[in-house]
This record gives structure tokens, sequence and C-alpha cells, in this order.
């Protein structure tokens, strides 16, 4: 149809040429934009350096700073050398920056399409078929160039239907060929992106338990979901976009530089300021946006810590403070992006504006030309149409380059997290082979700091001896490092120095996953999943069968419960298993820790959210469960160690005593006193337990 309008009338030609010439506009500026982008790197290059040597500044106490690009390059080196699981980099402009790092963003940059590696074919179906698509597009303008001068031409040979036709064909043709790469970009890019995502899990469940320590949760699942979609992104509809927008842009300058290199010379005259114009406010917006981003986090921050608090703000009756601390963060967020709206407006126009006092130029020179006969008024349409493609295209362009510096960003992350080593605590790398042990646990001057906190010793010269079956009770002062003895048993964290070892043999040398299999370990705080009782119970024994699930809720004293609610043990427990009590939760997870029948069971304050009843009951069936079975008890409560063989008092990172109840008692040293304390406590109604030593 437009096809028609142009060749119909003159009025027509000019209308289109109008319409060419605001996109002309657009094209000088896309061109700017595309020079933006480039130049905006160069501009955080800038301000690195800007930052190196405002810290060099503050240290020499200089007045004058010196940029030093060195600084920088140790500082980038030294973030690079820092393990990931202290480094948290929490606005994206960080990530910017060190994306930006040279010979890095080289490597990284190979490395996001070795990812592709294994779509190889499909995306190069689709690249095929992106270059004939694009080749199809580059040629129209100058075919209809070629109709209007035809049909500007009296005695012309073709008639005008006929190229019509011819063009409607190539117009099918193209449309085939981009549904098909379009498909195949997608099945590639979900490909990709499902593959990434399995692989970062997997790496994630690989690392140390100290690397959770310091890592925000939020963080990881941010990697898993944003920065692998972001890179899906890239891989896919943006490195195509390139690709295409890349082809287009350099096409239409050749063949703008093919009609009229004049004309083009004088359509780039106006570059340089508008480059400038660019710049300068470019560098303004992206300081700019460097706030709202910060400012962005901190507001998601905030969300996130009010709604995963969400009870606790009710019970303190904080919502209205909470919305209105919500309230300023948002309102600073929204003051700064209206700032970059503004700026980026003014861009926009000042180019708009520049770029079309210099296609008046353009025109008025291509209008003299035309009359001069040194190109026709097909020439000076393709011209103008050409001159649109490279404001779009260079404009994509410059969209894409910022993509990939996201991109690059994100890649750094998920690079970390898949190239960390493989920590031999994970139970992922072998086939558990199945341990058997028949005569004791040691711990031998063992030391231990938990790496977040390396100068703070929990233990220190610890030794203990677990016989096989033997319930030994740890028990001690709140932070002596109890729960700590528990989680080396399992090689949560490895020893500093010293050994623990399992039949003589230390447990460094153990197939972690055996190790692991014949432990079962109820925690301090029972953590369950979204998932059914049945579920939850089964996770310590995937295996299990319908009467050994029931038979270890019946043992933990679950089994009442579970019956009174409507589903059973088909119940949907909620996000760690919220929708539970505390004490309920805790039995779900004694019952998990029963149901796989280990050799070693670790109770670390297993009843600690009971109620005087089901504790009776829970306690009587840990005896069941701890007879003729190692058992570590750590307990604060008196009535879960009176069933121990030994006890042992932790203090200032070793056993300080150790021996039966009795033996304890008649020492009369620290044991008996916290005895004395709790049996105090308990008649003054502020113990949790009621103290049952007399009827021992
Ligand atoms: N993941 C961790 N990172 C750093 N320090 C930790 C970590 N877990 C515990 N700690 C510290 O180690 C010390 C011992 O903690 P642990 O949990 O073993 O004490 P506990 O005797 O079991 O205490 P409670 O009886 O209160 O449960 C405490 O000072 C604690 O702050």
């Amino acid at each position: 149809m437009m096809l028609t309008m142009m060749v119909g009338s003159r009025r027509c030609c000019l209308l289109a040429w109008r319409t060419c010439g605001r996109a002309a506009g657009g094209a000088v500026a896309g061109a700017c934009r595309h020079q933006a982008g480039e130049q905006r790197a160069q501009v955080v290059r800038h301000l690195q350096t800007q930052a190196a040597a405002r810290a060099a500044w503050r240290i020499q106490g200089r007045r004058r700073a010196v940029f030093n690009t060195r600084s920088l390059t140790v500082s980038t080196a030294a973030w690079r050398a820092q393990d990931a699981s202290t480094t948290t980099v929490k606005t994206a402009s960080t990530e910017d920056q060190s994306a930006l790092d040279g010979p890095s963003k080289v490597s990284q940059f190979k490395r996001i399409l070795e990812l592709a590696q294994h779509e190889k074919a499909l995306l190069l179906g689709s690249l095929g078929l992106l270059v004939g698509s694009s080749s199809i597009t580059l040629a129209l303008p100058k075919l209809m160039g070629v109709v209007l001068d035809i049909a500007l031409d009296p005695v012309a040979s073709v008639s005008t239907s006929t190229l019509s036709f011819g063009l409607l064909g190539l117009f099918g043709a193209q449309a085939v060929m981009m549904l098909s790469r379009l498909a195949m970009q997608l099945v590639a890019g979900e490909r990709i992106s499902a593959r990434l995502r399995q692989s970062v899990f997997e790496a994630l469940m690989r690392r140390q338990t100290s690397f959770f320590d310091v890592t925000p949760t939020g963080e990881l699942t941010n990697r898993l979901s944003a920065d692998c979609l972001l890179l899906q992104k890239t891989i896919t509809s943006s490195l195509s976009q390139g690709v295409r927008s890349g082809m287009l842009a350099l096409g239409s300058i050749g063949m703008m530089m093919h009609t009229s290199p004049q004309l083009l010379g004088l359509a780039l005259i106006a570059l340089p300021p508008l480059a400038g114009t660019a710049v300068y406010l470019g560098r303004r917006m992206k300081r700019r946006q460097e706030q709202v981003q910060q400012k962005l986090a901190d507001s998601t921050a905030l969300a996130t810590e009010v709604l995963a608090n969400i009870r606790v703000v009710r019970e303190f009756a904080s919502e209205r403070h909470e919305i209105s601390r919500y309230g300023e963060r948002v309102s600073a967020v929204k003051r700064d992006g209206i700032k970059v709206g503004l700026l980026q407006s003014l861009m926009d126009s000042s180019i708009f504006l520049g770029a079309n006092v210099g296609l008046i130029a353009v025109m008025a020179y291509g209008s003299q030309l035309v009359t001069e006969g040194a190109i026709t008024a097909g020439d000076l349409t393709s011209f103008l149409m050409y001159s649109v493609y490279l404001g779009v295209h260079a404009g994509s362009l410059s969209n894409v380059g910022a993509d990939f510096m996201r991109s690059l960003g994100a890649s750094q992350k998920l690079f970390q997290l898949l190239d960390a080593s493989v920590d031999d605590t994970s139970t992922l790398s072998s086939q558990f082979k199945p341990i058997r042990f028949t005569d004791r646990i040691q711990f031998s001057n063992v030391h231990f700091a938990y790496p977040s906190r390396p100068t703070v010793p929990v233990l220190t010269d610890f030794n203990l001896t677990i016989h096989r079956g033997e319930t030994v009770a740890l028990v001690g002062a709140s932070g002596s490092g109890k729960s700590t003895v528990a989680r080396l048993l399992t090689r949560l964290y490895h020893v500093d120095h010293g050994a623990i070892t399992l039949d003589g043999q230390d447990i460094r040398t153990i197939d972690v996953g055996g190790l692991r299999a014949c432990v079962g370990v109820v925690p301090q705080e029972p953590a369950l999943f979204s998932a059914t009782l049945r579920e939850n119970i089964a996770y310590g024994c995937p295996d299990a069968t319908q009467q050994q699930i029931e038979d270890a809720a019946e043992r933990a004293n679950a089994l009442d419960f579970i019956h009174a609610l409507p589903n059973g043990f088909e119940t949907e427990v909620g996000e760690r298993g919220v929708s539970l009590s505390g004490g309920q939760k805790q039995r779900i997870a004694i019952a998990r820790a029963l149901v796989r029948n280990p050799q070693l069971l670790i109770l670390d304050e297993a009843t600690s959210a009971l109620d005087a009843t089901s504790e009776a009951g829970v306690h009587k069936a840990l005896v069941n469960a701890t007879r003729g079975r190692t058992a570590v008890v750590i307990a604060h409560r008196l009535s879960t160690i009176l069933n121990a063989d030994t006890i042992a008092v932790v203090d200032e990172g070793g056993i300080v005593e150790q021996g039966t109840f009795t033996q304890l008692m008649q020492r009369n040293g620290q044991f008996a006193q916290l005895i004395a304390h709790q049996h105090e406590a308990t008649t003054e109604g502020f113990a949790p337990f009621t103290d049952t030593s007399a009827t021992r």
C-alpha cells in the first residue's frame, strides 16, 4: 500500500521524504547514541580512575589528585582474588565497573559464547536466516528508490505492479525466515538458560558451608534467576540483534556512500557537536543512574527484610513505621528517577533538534543535487530511508552494548560460582560408600574457629571420646560451642588443628556421603521444606515406605497431631514449616532423623520447643531411639540428659568436666552449679523444664 501511495503522486513522494527526513534526524541521533555508548564506557573508566585517585589522595593527604590507573588495576586484581564467598556486590554500577576490566572482558565474552556451544547448530542456523532476512531489509530502500524512479519515468520498460509483486515475494520469504529464526533462537535460549541454572545450582550445592554463612540467600537466588536470564537474553536476542543492527547500520552507510558521498559527508558533519552534547549529558545521567540503582537496592533490601519478618513487625505494631521508612526510600528513588528521565529527555530533544538542523542542510543540498541531475529523486528517497535504518540500528547497537556490559557484570559473578573449587564436603562427587563404625568416635586436640570469624576460636584443644552404643550429653553455657561439635562431626566445617576420628580413621579421609548417611541429626532450629508432612519425614530416607514413615512419626510422638489434621500426612507445611507449631516442627524433625535408622543420632536440643506432656512422650521416644545406638545429645533441659552414659561439660573451648550424672554431682563442680542454677530457676518459675533429678 505504501508502495502504491509512493508511486501514485508527487505529493506522496514529498510526504515520504518528510517522514524520512524526520527519521533521518533519528539516524543522526542514533549514531550519536552509539557513539555515546562507546563514550559511556570511557566515562566509566575515567570515573574508576578518579575513584582510585581519590583513594590515593585521601591516603597520602595530598591536595592534588594523581590519576593513578595502576592503583585501579591493583584494586581490581585484589577484588578478583577475593573469594566469591566474601564478595557482595550490591549495585549494578559496581558490576559494570568490574565488567569493564579489559582482559577479563574478552575472556568473559568468550566464556559467554562457550555457554552457547551445545546449541551451535541452532544458533548458526538462526544466524544464517538473520543474514538472509537482513539482506532483504537492506535492499528495500534501494528497491523503493528504483520503483519511484520508474514511476516518475514515463518511458520505463518495467511496470511498477510487476516490481510490487516481486517485492511481495521477498517480504513473504523474509517473514518465513524471521519466524524460523525466532523459533530457533527461542529453543536455544531456553536450553542454554536451563543448563546454566542447573550448573550454577549444582555449583552452589558444592560450596562449603562457610560460604553460605557470609553470602546472603537473596544474592544467590538473584544469580539463579535474574543473572541467568540476562545471560540467556544476551546470548540469543541481544547477540542476534547486535549482528542484525551492525549489519544494517554498516550496510546503510555503504549504500548512503554509494548513493552520494557528499550527502553522507554532510549528514555526518552534525555528529561531533551532537556527540559532545550526548557525552556531557550522558555523564550526568550515569552518575544519577548509579544513585537510582543504589537507592533501589536499599528499598528492595528493606522490603525483603520487613516481609520476611512480618510477624515481628505485627507483634510490635510497626506497620506504619515500616510503611513510612519504605516510603522515604521509594521517594528517594522517585526523585532521582525523575532527574534521570529529565536528563534523558533533554538529551533526546537536543539531539533531535541538532539532527534536524543537519537534515535541513542535507535536504537543501540533496534537492540541489536532484535539480542538477547529479542524483535522482529515487536516490534521494533511498538515501533518506537508509538514514532511517542507520538511526534505528545505531541506536539499537548502543542498547545491545549496554546489555552486554550488564551481562559481563552478571556473568562474572556466575562464573565465580561455577569456577569455585569443589568442596570435598559436598556429597555430589561420589557414590556413597556405606560406613559401619564399630568402636569409637574421637575428638583429639581439636581447634576450630568459624571461617567467617577466624580470629575468634570456638574450640581450643577439645578432646572427647564417644564409644559405640553410648549416649554422650554435651552441656554448657549458651555459645560455649556444643552445636559446633555436632557440625564438625558431620563435616559441615573442617577442624583447623587436631582430628576427629571414627574407628581410628580421620573423618577427612572418609567418604563424606557415607559418613552423613549413617548420621541422623535433629537440629536446634528444625528447618522443614515447603512440602507435605510425609515428604518432610521421608527426606531422611527417600526410599522409606509409608509404614516406616508412620513408625518414625509414632516414635517421635507426632502421629496423633498428624492424624488430627484434615489431610494427615499429606498436609502441606508451608514455607519453612510455617503452618506448624514449634513443637510440631521439632517432632517432624525427630521423625525425619529416626526414619533413616541412623547409627549415630545427634540431638541438638531436640525437645526445647515441646510442652511438658509432649516432651515426656518424645523423651520416651528418644530414650528408645538412642538405646543401643550411639548418640550425642546437646541439651539444656535436664530431662534429656538424665539417661546419658556420659555427660561432658563444654566451656572455654574444651571439656571441663566429664562423667556420669552422679559422678558429676558428687564432684560438685561446674555441672553441679549448672544444675543448681536450673533448679533455682525452676522453683522460681523461669526454667523451661522440670528438674527430675530428684526422681533419678
Ligand atoms: N556460622 C557461624 N559463624 C560464625 N560464628 C558462629 C557460627 N555459628 C556459631 N558461631 C559462634 O560460635 C560460638 C559457639 O556457637 P554454638 O552454636 O556452637 O554454641 P552452643 O553452645 O550450641 O550455644 P546454644 O546453647 O546457645 O545453642 C558462638 O559464639 C557463636 O556466636
